[in-house]
């Protein structure tokens, strides 16, 4: 059937119209006419395989990696100014719908630097071919693997290091992991920030043999490598319950702003450091001169600590351990010992607090499922006079504004691209108490 292409969907996918009813056609893009076939027929609305391009959209471009394309970058076939119009296009949509929030309120997205190399870490499954092992993604909405010799979207030290890796493995004939034997390699993890990195290698019950680990050491650069063994059957997780370092520093120990960081390989960290930066200088700007700052999902700490100046005594929860210990450490390292962490859920850590002190500002940067009914019952029961909400997630975010803005009004949202080539977007949103 033939169908013309009249917006975004938050997948990046191209949505047409057939007798009123959306259809999602992934692979196309607004303003252009595609012959498709209809691939699932649901009551209110339809998913589609594209056959031929008839129209095409003047901002396409040649694919520089049509194989990270069809695996979760569909922008890979535009050019970048338009995927930024399509992200903001993306967050005031949803902002709109479920908080009645006008476009007028969003700026304009501050765009990444690098377009390419942005990705400072890299979590890839592992599967055998022809004997070899090989990375590659699983297919959106699929659990069909696909091999990719070469991301574009890595930096070149990750892709480095991934690529040497995986060739003494190689040599060394070590296999993909099976669950019926419960051996073999199961996931690569590698992250490098300012040149610095750190791999890990999540297998099954496996020990690595001494020669193994002599030719790792061998690779320039590798600053670090852990194994974590994960022998779990519906694993969502990639790092098993012990890891273990294997050769090099604990801790990755980098510089970032004007300060030092211990980073995990299990902790979180933002993917898009330079971009990270510039959001995290940008949240801390939003900080006004205050007794208690309290930030909820922390991670490592790194925005409490850039903050620590702007406040007499700072708070940080997490409910990651091994997130918590380096904040910790950090603190330490920094000598900011205002800074104050604890391991715990946001909603009781947050409560927890509240019951002592009055806090001035809350700053808050959950998981894409957004903030719990939990986490929002104890935001409007502290009452923070400010609040400074990062998500990642715009439909959580504007579903969160919804219920904040019975006692909350926005005073800014700024959003960041952190992940250029995706339909994703990072988004500040500052919102000070309403005075009654
Ligand atoms: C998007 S990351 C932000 C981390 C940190 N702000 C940063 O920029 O590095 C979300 C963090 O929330 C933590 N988290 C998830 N659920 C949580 C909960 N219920 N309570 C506290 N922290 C949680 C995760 O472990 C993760 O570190």
């Amino acid at each position: 059937m033939k169908l013309e292409i009249k917006k975004i969907g938050i997948n990046g996918e191209g949505i047409a119209y057939d007798q009123k009813k959306p259809v999602f056609v992934p692979g196309t893009f607004p303003g252009e006419v595609v012959e498709a076939t209809i691939s699932e027929k649901k009551a209110h609305y339809a998913h589609a395989k594209i056959n031929r391009i008839l129209q095409k959209a003047h901002y396409r471009r040649p694919s520089p990696s049509p194989i990270e394309e069809q695996l979760g970058h569909p922008f890979f076939g535009i050019e970048y100014e338009k995927q930024l119009t399509f992200k903001l296009d993306l967050l005031t949509e949803a902002l709109w719908k479920y908080a009645k929030v006008k476009r007028h309120w969003v700026r304009k997205i501050n765009p990444s630097e690098n377009e390419f190399s942005y990705r400072n870490q890299c979590k890839l499954p592992i599967q055998e071919r022809q004997g070899k092992l090989v990375c590659g993604l699983f297919s959106p909405n699929s659990n069909q693997f696909q091999v990719v010799h070469h991301f574009l979207t890595h930096d070149p030290e990750v892709e480095r290091i991934r690529k040497e890796l995986l060739a003494i493995l190689n040599q060394h004939h070590f296999p993909a992991y099976s669950h019926k034997t419960k051996q073999g390699l199961r996931y690569i993890v590698i992250r490098c920030i300012h040149g610095i990195s750190q791999a890990t290698l999540i297998t099954g019950k496996d020990t690595l043999n001494k020669c193994l680990i002599d030719d790792f050491k061998k690779i320039p650069h590798l600053h670090s490598l852990h194994q974590s063994w994960n022998t779990s059957k519906q694993s969502l997780q990639f790092f098993g319950e012990r890891t273990k370092l294997l050769f090099g520093k604990k801790h990755l120990l980098i510089p970032f702003s004007s300060i030092y960081l211990h980073v995990s390989p299990e902790a979180f960290f933002q993917l898009n450091t330079k971009q990270a930066e510039a959001l995290y200088h940008y949240a801390v700007s939003k900080v006004d001169p205050c007794h208690i700052l309290v930030e909820a999902y922390c991670g490592i700490g790194v925005m409490s600590l850039l903050a620590s100046s702007k406040a007499e005594q700072v708070y940080g929860i997490e409910l990651n351990p091994h997130a918590i210990q380096d904040a910790k450490r950090n603190a330490e390292l920094n000598h900011l010992d205002n800074c104050h962490f604890e391991c715990a859920d946001a909603a009781d850590g947050l409560y927890k607090i509240a019951k002592k002190q009055k806090i001035d500002t809350l700053l808050i940067d959950p998981p894409r499922s957004g903030l719990d009914e939990a986490m929002l019952e104890a935001i409007l029961k502290s009452q923070p006079d400010r609040i400074i909400y990062i998500s990642c997630n715009p439909a959580t975010l504007a579903k969160n504004i919804a219920v904040l803005k019975w006692k909350y009004q926005i005073l800014t949202i700024q959003a960041f691209d952190l992940f250029p080539q995706t339909p994703h977007v990072e988004c500040l949103c500052l919102l000070s108490k309403v005075q009654k």
